[in-house]
């Protein structure tokens, strides 16, 4: 077995949608980012990377490369989940958090789970997915952006 952690940030960028698991978010901001920005499948992406030690995101993403502007975040972490196949291992469970003020996300956060699962190709058992607000404190509580962290836990594939 091996553990994985991930942590991103992205600021908020009123002129772009809210992309977040997968999924649009009805709020009066997105998230800035060479890509998408969808900051909890880049926090899921990076902890299976660090599982695997093989790096993050950027090592694989670069926000200098053309390539990856605007790119759909499922699609890196598709390549992400295919790399972790090709090395003999497949998710046990994952746990992460978004942290963020607004909106509030408890009624999405079903469908996020969904849609990670399958992107994981993985139970949806094995996704719990949290969020919380800084109670107002630091740059997530002054809504200037949002936050995310994940813990994964891979297993060697069984075999089929
Ligand atoms: N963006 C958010 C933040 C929080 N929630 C839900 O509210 C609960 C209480 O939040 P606290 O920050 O006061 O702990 C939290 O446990 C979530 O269920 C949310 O849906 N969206
Ligand atoms: C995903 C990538 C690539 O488009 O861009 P961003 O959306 O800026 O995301 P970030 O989490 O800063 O780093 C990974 C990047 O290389």
């Amino acid at each position: 077995m091996r553990i994985g952690h991930g942590y991103d940030v992205h600021a908020f960028d009123a002129s772009r949608p809210l992309i977040l698991g997968g999924m649009e978010i009805p709020h009066d901001f997105g998230l800035k980012g060479h890509s998408d920005a969808d900051v909890l499948l880049h926090t899921i992406t990076d902890s299976i990377l660090g599982a695997l030690a093989l790096g993050d995101i950027g090592k694989f993403f670069p926000d200098t490369d053309e390539k990856f502007k605007d790119a759909d975040s499922r699609v890196l972490l598709g390549e992400v989940v295919a790399m972790m196949h090709e090395k003999g291992y497949e998710i046990g469970n994952i746990d992460a958090v978004v942290i963020a003020e607004r909106p509030k996300l408890r009624g999405y956060i079903d469908d996020m789970r969904e849609n990670v699962a399958a992107l994981l190709k993985t139970d949806m058992s094995n996704v719990n997915i949290k969020a919380t607000t800084s109670e107002k404190l630091g740059f997530t509580g002054r809504e200037e952006g949002i936050a995310s962290e994940a813990v994964v836990l891979l297993q060697k594939q069984e075999a089929k």
